[in-house]
């Protein structure tokens, strides 16, 4: 095991010997030197070091040495108290912009103004308010460290509240404390661990400097900083008396750093260059309907219908709004796809209907309604408990989707207790059942495991099954096969699809490949800059009208497709959010864009049957198409790329303005 080799290196074995020497002494001294080191000898005052009191007396006689020994206890004592003081302070202060949102975001500020300040002076601070004494000083050292604690707490939580398994967990219907009890905390609790243990070094530090200030431990009680205090005043003629208290501070505070060190080697964990920077243990084609105008009054049978839906950020030059007017109505086991380049807010629109936009992002519609229920308005709790049972969401990144502290049987049966339906044994049952109905062999063995045990492809379909123990009415899938390899991508495909025609559940399956969308979807909903610009079915997707739909589809590779050329893909670069032009948003990368392109931005409407599209040249034949590669209006790959460079060099660099145009080049082997 790494810790046993850790322990076994020169910083191992130099930690544990230091610190089992501190421990020993501060357990023992007391008991064994206590009276000793209290013992008056008038004859001895002052003295310096001699073979009876080997560093000498104090001015009332009692040995040095004995009085540095037993201060041990207390010294270590208090130390350890301030940094408990100092990490539960931060923790709560560190968790409230989790807890309480936007209410949160005092702490925010409080912490990021109290870290201004440099610890020891916040340490006099407090001890002039909490009275000298060793009680005050306690409090104080422990107030001083709590800032610290409080950043790396929200670095950490903000950082792990960002991954799949805490959405997945919010989308079941976890609450906000319990995903921070069960989710966050154990993810946090290491690298917590790591630099309390640190921070007990500084604390002591902090402790001698009070004490020797004269606002910590007062008489008769002492500790080093008290002993070094009293030994300054005699420093001329026993310098060792106020040496060695400083010596035993020196001791004391690199064992409590060794240890951290060892630990955080042990664990993997990097400490000092700001925050921790790891947090986690390493684990881990059906028939068409016909289109649906979202301007149609609602069926009885829509799942989910969302009408003109935009999601802002605050920005540096002003608000952002990457989702601008989404119209989309999904009806009860229709499987709708949306595609579109990286940036064009697909998850946006995804996670706004999951309710998982986080502020500082704004989500508005003019209408939010997943089974009849008006999402925009009412009761929050009733919210999460519909989307908890009635919808699943199945994310990106299988590595990440789970919370690798926990077994998977036990994270999939706490979506099912979550809700208060079943006890945690029959939980546990349906979670063993519903990994063997997404196909995972052996689930009663599989549920006992953690994730890192799983394969990628068996945790995506792991993810689904979690998705099922309640009974979903909507699966939405963000991109479910990317981070998965071509045979693995078609299991889950098929996966999906067959529990779609089983269980009659609707699904919204967001993709930048043309062709995964294709091959299960009946719509599709292509995205760009933010819109829907055209919708039309999945199996008459070489009749698009819309240009841009046209240059994904040209750009997806197919067994006809010349490998020794360079790929084609869609020309220019996808839209910055921030810079939004007039008129139409893709009209600076279409052949067919005329000055009405530039001033008018065009609505989505029906171009024929089952087709609509915003564009005012929807249709049209596209200049040169059939022509040689030197007038083809689709760019090569290299090109786009040169372009790519040169912007960047430029300084082009805006949210989603430099990311890649990687989308629909994927070679599928
Ligand atoms: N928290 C945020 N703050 C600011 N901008 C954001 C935030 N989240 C997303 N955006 C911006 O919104 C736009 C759409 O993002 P979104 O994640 O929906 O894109 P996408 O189409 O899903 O792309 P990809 O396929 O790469 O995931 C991007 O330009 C992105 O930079």
């Amino acid at each position: 095991m790494k810790t046993r080799r850790i322990l076994r290196t020169p910083l191992g074995i130099a930690a544990t010997t230091l610190m089992a020497l501190v421990l020993l002494t501060a357990i023992f001294a007391p008991i064994l030197w206590g009276d000793a080191a209290e013992v008056v000898d008038t004859d001895d005052l002052l003295a310096g070091p001699s073979p009876e009191h080997p560093i000498g007396t104090d001015n009332l006689g009692r040995d040095l040495l004995l009085r540095v020994l037993v201060a041990t206890r207390l010294s270590v004592f208090l130390a350890i108290a301030a940094t408990v003081i100092a990490v539960v302070a931060g923790l709560i202060l560190g968790v409230l912009p989790l807890l309480l949102g936007r209410a949160g975001k005092p702490a925010t500020w409080l912490v990021g103004i109290a870290v201004a300040f440099p610890g020891l002076l916040l340490a006099l601070f407090f001890a002039v308010i909490f009275g000298s004494g060793w009680q005050g000083a306690v409090l104080a050292v422990g107030f001083a460290g709590a800032p610290s604690f409080a950043r790396l707490c929200q670095t950490l939580v903000s950082a792990v509240a960002a991954r799949d398994f805490v959405a997945a967990a919010r989308v079941g219907g976890v609450g906000r404390l319990r995903v921070l009890t069960r989710h966050i905390l154990p993810n946090i609790g290491e690298p917590l661990i790591v630099n309390a243990t640190i921070g007990a070094g500084g604390a002591l530090l902090a402790f001698a400097g009070l004490s020797f200030l004269g606002l910590g431990v007062q008489p008769p009680e002492y500790d080093w900083g008290r002993l070094m205090m009293d030994g300054l005043a005699g420093i001329y003629i026993n310098p060792l008396a106020a040496l060695a208290p400083g010596i035993a501070v020196v001791i004391a505070g690199l064992a409590f750093n060794l240890v951290g060190e060892a630990a955080a080697r042990s664990l993997g964990i990097e400490v000092g260059a700001g925050p921790v920077r790891r947090l986690v243990r390493r684990m881990p084609q059906p028939s068409a309907s016909p289109a649906i105008d979202a301007s149609e009054p609602e069926h009885a049978d829509t799942v989910l219908d969302v009408q003109n839906l935009r999601v802002s950020f605050p920005g540096p030059d002003g608000e952002i709004t990457p989702v601008r007017g989404v119209n989309l109505r999904i009806r009860r086991g229709e499987a709708v796809g949306i595609v579109g380049e990286s940036g064009s807010g697909k998850s946006l629109t995804a996670l706004s209907i999951a309710q998982l936009v986080e502020h500082p992002g704004e989500v508005e519609a003019d209408g939010l309604r997943f089974l009849g229920e008006d999402l925009l308005h009412g009761d929050e709790a009733s919210h999460r408990k519909l989307l908890g049972t009635s919808l699943a969401m199945v994310f990106q990144d299988p590595m990440t989707s789970f919370n690798p502290t926990k077994r998977m049987g036990s994270q999939l049966a706490e979506v099912a207790s979550q809700h208060g339906d079943s006890s945690k044994r029959d939980a546990l049952a349906r979670a063993v059942e519903r990994l063997g109905a997404v196909r995972i062999t052996d689930p009663e063995r599989r549920a006992r495991q953690y994730p890192h045990e799983f394969s990628g492809g068996m945790r995506q379909r792991a993810m689904i099954g979690m998705g099922l123990m309640a009974a979903p009415q909507l699966i939405i899938a963000d991109e479910p096969t990317t981070a998965l390899d071509v045979t693995v991508q078609q299991q889950v495909l098929n996966l999906l699809e067959s529990i779609r025609r089983r269980d009659d559940v609707a699904l919204l399956l967001i993709s930048h490949d043309v062709s995964v969308v294709a091959e299960v979807c009946d719509r599709v909903l292509v995205m760009y800059a933010g819109r829907i610009v055209e919708e039309l079915p999945a199996d008459r997707l070489q009749e698009a009208a819309h240009p841009y739909t046209r240059a994904l589809l040209a750009a997806v590779p197919d067994m006809q497709t010349d490998l020794n050329r360079p790929l084609a893909t869609v020309p220019g670069r996808p839209i910055d959010p921030a810079q939004l032009p007039h008129g139409c948003a893709y009209a600076a990368r279409c052949p067919l864009a005329d000055a009405h392109c530039r001033t008018a931005d065009p609505e989505l409407t029906p171009v024929r049957d089952d087709f609509r599209a915003a564009c005012w040249h929807a249709g049209e034949p596209l200049p040169n198409l059939a022509a040689d590669a030197a007038a083809d209006p689709f760019e090569t790959a290299e090109q786009v790329e040169a372009d790519q460079v040169g912007a960047e060099q430029a300084g082009a660099e805006q949210f989603g303005a430099a990311e890649s145009i990687d989308v629909v080049v994927e070679v599928q082997s």
